[in-house]
């Protein structure tokens, strides 16, 4: 199929949007002039993208938890505990995994057996066979906004119920909702997916509804050097702004180097101004979400407390925008309400505990900044070249080639050559290229990082320190040191 970084015609929208409302029985109540005026009737206070844009302004970190469970009933319950109780400042619904998959026929036995048995038998809110009207009886019933959060390659249905049920926020990309998650979906088919989502929302901004879009920061969440993240929600904010989208929110998985954490969101946001100004999207706004620890978690409560404590207040000295926030229930699966509630609160102490602090001025954050952002500039200039201008063509050119590489994903069109490795400090360096195209002045900078831990270490710079890192986590270390 033939992509362009190009704003899809009303005619090929309608047209294929045709299709899209027929892909299951509850696309029949989408109807697209009566979900504007819907849209228009959720007052200000509870528009994902106003409270967003006064903690902007007021220099805040928002806290946001992910949740998500099968009986609509139980999950307005939730959602009004984690506002109340958790004191949320902005609400998640996180689908079902089988609505990721355009599975509907699995989600809806899920539905009903959670009917029978009173328990939740889905890891997610089953939102498009549920349809336009119990969405909206969820997103009505509560006082904060509500963002549907979810990991879904073809997406184009679940967001015109969503936007339909009145979210105003959807998280995912073409790119951040292929590679982590999928094996075969070709990048190709999910940046067209998603210029679907992206064109529909930029038809609601045209009829006078913002929605905030929220490209996935953390693709896997393991070992990701921050210039290949923050390129790929570069990429994702610039594809989105070019449907119409005019309010982004760029994501960033903790990594563990407070330094380099911090710096990787001063750089994404800025790199993310500069390119999108560049296409002439000056009228986007810009916020940044942080995501708590994404690898693995410790089984003990009080122990996972310190992981997330450590991530609010990495979130909070980096001044993003919101902090995703994690659970203590993390290494065991879904979390109870009360769970979630209290990973919510332990945010929340660090968040207004530190909210006057920052580490952005600190010369050894901007050092690291400078580094991210000049290695993005290589990664983004290759995607620029490749689609001779077109981002769209570039971006799976450069997967092809190996430009853009993202560690241990499942993908069968992403390389998998890049391989990282922590450095002295716990910080992500890159031990072998691949084909990511960085400078010799970049590659030496990564060498003489690893140089520094082989000699601390007394070995070699070699493939063994990846795998100590990947399992040093499940021993409560950033580094893997040798036996
Ligand atoms: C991106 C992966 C993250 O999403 C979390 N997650 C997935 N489904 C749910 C859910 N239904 N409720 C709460 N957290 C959830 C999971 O624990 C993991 O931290």
């Amino acid at each position: 199929m033939e992509i362009k970084n190009q704003k899809l015609s009303n005619d090929d929208f309608f047209a294929e949007r045709k299709e899209v409302l027929q892909q299951w029985p509850t696309g029949k109540d989408v109807d697209f002039d009566e979900a504007v005026a819907y849209q228009k009737s959720i007052p200000a206070k509870k528009r994902f993208g106003v409270k967003l844009e006064q903690a902007v302004k007021d220099g805040t970190t928002l806290i946001q938890p992910r949740a998500g469970v099968a009986l609509y009933k139980e999950h307005i319950e939730l959602l009004k505990y984690l506002e109340d109780e958790g004191e949320a400042d902005l609400l998640p619904t996180t689908i079902d995994s089988y609505t990721r998959l355009n599975r509907y026929k699995e989600a809806q036995v899920g539905i009903d057996k959670s009917f029978e048995t009173g328990r939740s038998m889905l890891n997610g809110f089953p939102a498009l066979n549920y349809g336009v009207h119990i969405c909206r009886e969820v997103t009505s019933a509560l006082k904060s906004p509500v963002q549907v959060r979810h990991g879904t390659p073809d997406a184009r249905l679940l967001t015109e119920i969503s936007i339909a049920g009145g979210f105003t926020s959807y998280e995912g990309g073409g790119i951040s909702y292929n590679i982590p998650y999928s094996k075969n979906f070709s990048i190709e088919h999910t940046i067209a997916h998603w210029q679907y989502t992206d064109r529909l929302i930029g038809l609601y901004e045209e009829a006078g509804v913002s929605i905030n879009r929220e490209p996935f920061g953390p693709l896997t969440g393991t070992l990701v050097p921050p210039c290949i993240s923050n390129a790929v929600a570069v990429i994702e904010a610039v594809l989105a702004a070019t449907q119409g989208v005019k309010d982004v929110t760029v994501g960033y998985g903790q990594c563990g180097n407070l330094i380099q954490d911090v710096a990787a969101i001063r750089s994404l946001e800025s790199m993310t101004r500069k390119y999108l100004d560049q296409f002439s999207f000056t009228d986007v706004r810009i916020s940044t979400v942080f995501h708590q620890w994404m690898g693995g978690f410790p089984q003990d409560e009080s122990k996972s407390f310190g992981v997330i404590s450590w991530g609010a207040a990495a979130a909070v000295l980096a001044k993003a925008t919101k902090v995703i926030v994690k659970t203590p229930h993390e290494a065991v699966g879904i979390p109870t309400k009360e769970a979630n509630a209290a990973g919510l609160k332990a945010s929340k102490q660090l968040a207004s505990m530190l909210q006057q602090q920052s580490f952005c001025d600190m010369p050894a954050v901007i050092a690291e900044a400078e580094i991210i952002m000049a290695e993005m500039t290589c990664i983004l200039n290759k995607v620029e070249e490749l689609g001779k201008g077109d981002w769209a063509k570039g971006t799976v050119l450069a997967f092809e080639a190996g430009v853009l590489d993202i560690p241990f994903a499942p993908s069968k069109y992403n390389a998998g050559k890049m391989m990282p490795a922590r450095d002295n400090n716990g910080a992500i360096r890159i031990l072998s290229c691949g084909n990511i195209p960085l400078s010799n002045e970049l590659v030496l900078f990564h060498k003489q990082k690893l140089d520094e831990r082989a000699a601390y270490e007394n070995r070699a710079v070699s493939f063994q320190m990846v795998v100590d890192d990947v399992y040093a986590i499940g021993k409560g270390f950033l580094v893997g040191r040798p036996n």
